[in-house]
């Protein structure tokens, strides 16, 4: 089997080639590449391990005929474009927690060198001055953090916070209160929040609801003196704004490690300022996080292209060691499944419901449904896969429903899938064997076992004698050897199921053909 290939685009820890490597993956670490190189390579890779400074945008994908993981050795994955690395069956993972200790201290270590203007003490006391009365400062115990964003880093900033005796507030629509009891922090709204707050720290993504949260308007109702730190994303903070006010007076200081532009340009505006403080988006820069996200991102992204199994993506459901083996089968039933009424039902299919029964109904649902819309989306293009079928799904309106049945049936485990057509509603259920093999046991509420695999033959009928030595002659005539026969029938003489595995696909004259014979009243190949 041909060894995965992985390219490291940015500047990454050497650990992520060497566990690269030692799973199983050719590694090429080529960091500095312009857009166009990378353009050029990135058809030989299966995955793509950046840090931000690759932007993995529209035209770089298009690029990556064989590419099927991004991972992100840090968080922040706004330098990748998602939507289309899903479109095109690629999934997108980052590394959430290994640099969030790191990107806390930053964000304190920033709070503390605005509270004592430490780098422009040190920049004039480095240049021979001695300037003792020009830097009084303010002590952080007894004052207010306001904390816009309570997630990971957030939360770790209240948790240095308090331990330095500042009182903590948070503003996070997503944080319970309960959460916040948990973090000793006071949930409020961001009025409240800019209105009391002595520092102010910001811990959120760039999101369409958080650009330009400290908008020009929200930093004028803060606090006279706050202190204003992002070690987040630029763009959360007007920096125009942010200029004006430090200038004012009305902000007493502000430190950012991030900028709306980044490396922003030679004369932004707030360089000079007196009183700001930057970094060069060193957030993450500690040998500990560089060292954990490079670790980590190694072995998920090894981990899917040579086991299947998924972490930490952000446009699948994950998979983890655990679940992986119990799931795969199922995955390929549920994939078989979708297949096959994918390939029969005519028409739009508004609604489709994944039910799973028994022994399947315990198992995380995500990865079934996935495989079942995957299988089912290939009716409209050879190149979907779990990433981007559920999104093929929402883009034609097609309305997923999921229903669990813990309780068992006459099957230890089953799963059922039903689509809404023009001509009602068509399901089909399978079962696992105990090794694993995946088996069709309905098919439109008939009871008919069969492998679906390779080529095949539907055929639905009237039920009467004959019919099945009729079909037989006609392939026989064409030299078309009949694997496995599967019979099933709603009652003697009523509608019938003829399901064929074939050695060979069948033309269309010969599907003509069996067209014609009595009481044929469809014909279908398969191809699984
Ligand atoms: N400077 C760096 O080098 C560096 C390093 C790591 C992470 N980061 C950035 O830090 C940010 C936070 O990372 P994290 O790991 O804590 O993420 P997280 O997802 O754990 O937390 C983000 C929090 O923001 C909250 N949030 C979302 N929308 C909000 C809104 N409109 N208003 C207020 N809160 C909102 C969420 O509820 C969540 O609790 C990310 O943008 C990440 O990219 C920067
Ligand atoms: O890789 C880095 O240095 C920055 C990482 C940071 O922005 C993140 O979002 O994880």
């Amino acid at each position: 089997m041909t060894k995965p290939k992985v390219l490291i685009s940015d500047k990454m820890d050497p650990n992520a080639a060497r566990i690269f490597a030692e799973r199983g993956c050719d590694v090429d670490v080529k960091p500095g590449m312009t857009k166009d190189e990378l353009i050029a390579c990135i058809g030989e890779y299966d995955g793509l391990a950046i840090r931000s400074a690759t932007k993995v945008t529209a035209d770089v994908l298009d690029a990556a005929t064989k590419l099927k993981v991004v991972g992100r050795a840090g968080i922040g994955v706004d330098n990748v474009d998602i939507p289309h690395a899903s479109s095109k069956g690629i999934v997108v993972m980052n590394t959430p927690f290994g640099n969030s200790i790191t990107t806390a201290e930053h964000a304190i270590a920033l709070i503390m060198a605005l509270a004592r203007q430490i780098p422009a003490a040190d920049r004039r006391t480095q240049a021979g001055e001695w300037p003792k009365n020009d830097f009084m400062g303010v002590e952080v115990t007894g004052k207010t953090l306001g904390l816009i964003g309570a997630g990971n880093i957030g939360s770790i900033v209240a948790s240095r916070a308090l331990g330095l005796k500042m009182k903590v507030i948070a503003y996070d629509p997503f944080l319970t209160p309960e959460r916040a009891v948990e973090l000793g922090v006071e949930k409020v709204d961001l009025g409240a929040l800019v209105e009391r707050a002595d520092f102010i720290t910001l811990h959120t993504p760039l999101t369409d609801e958080t650009r330009n949260i400290l908008s020009r308007d929200r930093l004028e109702k803060c606090k006279k003196g706050v202190r204003i730190v992002n070690c987040a994303r630029g763009g959360l903070v007007d920096e125009v704004a942010l200029k004006d006010l430090l200038d004012s007076g009305h902000i007493a200081g502000a430190a950012l490690d991030v900028f709306e532009v980044e490396p922003p340009a030679k004369d932004h505006p707030l360089f000079g300022t007196p009183n700001f403080i930057c970094t060069p988006h060193l957030g993450a820069s500690t040998t500990e996080a560089q060292v954990n996200v490079a670790l980590q991102v190694a072995e998920q992204m090894a981990d899917f292209l040579v086991n299947g199994g998924v972490t930490n993506a952000l446009n699948m459901p994950s998979l983890s060691a655990e679940e992986a083996p119990k799931l795969k089968p199922y995955m390929a039933l549920a994939e078989k499944l979708g297949s096959l009424v994918g390939q029969l039902a005519h028409g739009d299919l508004p609604k489709i419901s994944i039910e799973t029964e028994g022994a399947a109904a315990q198992l995380n649902q995500k990865p079934i449904v996935g495989a079942v819309l995957a299988g089912l989306m290939r009716r409209y293009s050879q190149s979907v896969n779990m990433v981007n079928a559920p999104f093929l799904a929402r883009e034609r309106g097609m309305e997923v429903r999921e229903i669990r049945n813990e309780r068992e049936g006459i099957y230890h485990t089953l799963v059922r899938v039903t689509v809404e057509t023009s001509q009602g509603s068509r399901s089909v259920a399978g079962t696992l064997f105990s090794n694993g093999a995946p088996r069709l046991v309905e098919m439109f509420g008939i009871s008919i076992e069969a492998d679906l695999e390779g080529d095949m033959l539907y055929i639905s009928n009237t039920d009467m004698p004959g019919f099945i030595g009729s079909v037989g002659a006609i392939l026989g005539e064409a030299n078309i050897n009949i694997g496995t026969f599967h019979l099933g029938r709603r009652e003697a003489g009523g509608e019938a199921i003829l399901l064929l595995s074939v050695d060979s696909p069948v033309s269309a004259d010969l599907i003509d053909k069996i067209c014609k014979v009595r009481n044929v009243k469809r014909v279908q190949p398969l191809k699984f």
